[in-house]
């Protein structure tokens, strides 16, 4: 969850009215496309204590996280929606996370990590984008990791 409200894939959501409104004092007329900065939302101060911090424990402690510990990411709780919100939001939600558990935990079961030219932080930089990317791309480089039995032995001849 920290780091979906961190780093939403989806940075920004967009939808487009269908009659002339008024949202927050603002006017928006009919016909417009409007963004929802999912990201600044995920890093608003006013919801986030040190928003900028990386703290998986705010969801589960109620003195870090403003009184929102039990925020979940299921689109109803509007200062974390990385899925969206809503009759359009993500219908593959509950499969994503699956998948996105499943993943980490492969990788980091059969590999050994390592940041490249030494230091113990990973560059976590974001490229601008409609889809949300590092600005220095993770390098994964195969090396042997003995007794994991995922682990792909590549041929000697075979560049990986
Ligand atoms: C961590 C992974 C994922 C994230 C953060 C994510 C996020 C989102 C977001 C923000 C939207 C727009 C929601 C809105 O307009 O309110 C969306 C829509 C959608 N997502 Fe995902 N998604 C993820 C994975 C997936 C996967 C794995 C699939 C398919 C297997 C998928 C299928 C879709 C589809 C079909 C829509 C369009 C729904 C519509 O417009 O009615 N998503 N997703």
């Amino acid at each position: 969850m920290e780091t979906l409200r961190l780093h939403p894939p989806t940075p920004l959501i967009p939808r487009e009215s269908h009659k002339d409104c008024k949202v927050e004092g603002f006017n928006i007329p009919d016909k417009i496309w409007l963004f929802i900065n999912v990201w600044a939302i995920g890093r608003d101060p006013k919801y986030w204590p040190s928003s900028d911090k990386f703290m998986p424990e705010r969801f589960l402690s109620e003195e870090v996280n403003n009184g929102n510990a039990g925020v979940d990411i299921r689109g109803q709780h509007f200062q974390l929606i990385p899925f969206g919100s809503g009759r359009r939001g993500c219908p593959a939600l509950t499969t994503a996370l699956l998948v996105v558990h499943s993943a980490l935990t492969a990788i980091i079961q059969c590999f050994e990590w390592k940041v490249a030219g030494g230091g113990d932080k990973v560059d976590m930089n974001e490229a601008p984008g409609l889809a949300l990317q590092r600005a220095t791309p993770l390098l994964c480089v195969l090396v042997a990791c003995s007794g994991c039995p995922l682990y792909y032995q590549a041929p000697s001849n075979e560049v990986v």
